[in-house]
């Protein structure tokens, strides 16, 4: 698993400060992030792959430094957003998954290999040719996911990626997230998808209000909000 390190990491927007003095090593395989609106979650894993600069304090991703190694930070960590339409960018399902690869070396022959596995692996085979955006809610945000994983990250990053599905496509969607190898980072708001989590960090106004297991953290949240 990658290591993220947040050393002493603050941010602000203008005068409004939304995160205060984070210091965080992140290395195992599931984790999740929760908290209340506004409290800082986004800003926080958008921190991860460079997205949004700290204004105080350094990221570390194994051992690079987000702000001076962007280019290789975002090979290892790749991000995926709430709305899989701010992500799609190419007509067809199979154009938008070779679409980023386009800054791999990779021959074409691999490339087509790559799409056919993610068409495959997301039940997406008979779309292959489909207009992207006419595809359903869960089926592009498994695009999107798709097109992240088409280029083997270490790190998933995903910020609310069920937010705007329905049950089900939720639950498609949290299946494959639990299923990947990978190591996933997730915010959300649905604390039924942290269940078989190995940690979670419960971020309040801006600062880590609780560390630890999935069981003990859905409590430590419910506290705080009462
Ligand atoms: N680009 C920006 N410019 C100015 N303020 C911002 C920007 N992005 C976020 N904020 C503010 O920073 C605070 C933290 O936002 P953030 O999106 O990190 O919270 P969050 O915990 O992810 O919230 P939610 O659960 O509602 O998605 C909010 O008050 C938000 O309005």
């Amino acid at each position: 698993m990658s290591v993220i390190r947040f050393d002493g990491v603050g941010h602000s927007f203008g005068d409004r400060t939304v995160l205060r003095d984070i210091s965080i090593e992140l290395s195992e395989r599931r984790i999740g992030i929760i908290g209340s609106n506004g409290s800082g979650k986004s800003t926080l894993a958008r921190m991860i792959n460079g997205l949004v600069k700290p204004s105080r304090g350094k990221v570390y991703v194994d051992d690079l430094d987000v702000a001076k190694k962007g280019a290789d930070v975002r090979r290892r960590v790749g991000f995926v957003f709430t709305d899989p339409d701010n992500q799609i960018v190419m007509p067809t399902v199979a154009e938008d998954l070779a679409f980023s690869l386009r800054r791999t070396k990779l021959d074409k022959s691999e490339v087509s290999k790559r799409v056919d596995e993610t068409l495959s692996r997301f039940g997406l085979e008979n779309h292959r040719d489909h207009p992207a955006h006419l595809l359903s809610g869960g089926q592009k945000q498994l695009l999107a996911i798709g097109a992240v994983l088409i280029r083997r990250p270490e790190v998933i990053v995903a910020d609310e990626p069920t937010t705007l599905l329905d049950l089900r496509n939720a639950r498609i969607v949290t299946g494959v997230l639990s299923s990947m190898e990978q190591q996933v980072i997730v915010v959300t708001h649905q604390l039924g998808l942290l269940d078989d989590f190995d940690r979670v960090i419960v971020i309040d106004d801006g600062v880590i209000a609780f560390d630890g297991s999935a069981e003990d953290a859905v409590p430590a949240y419910r506290k705080l909000l009462a």
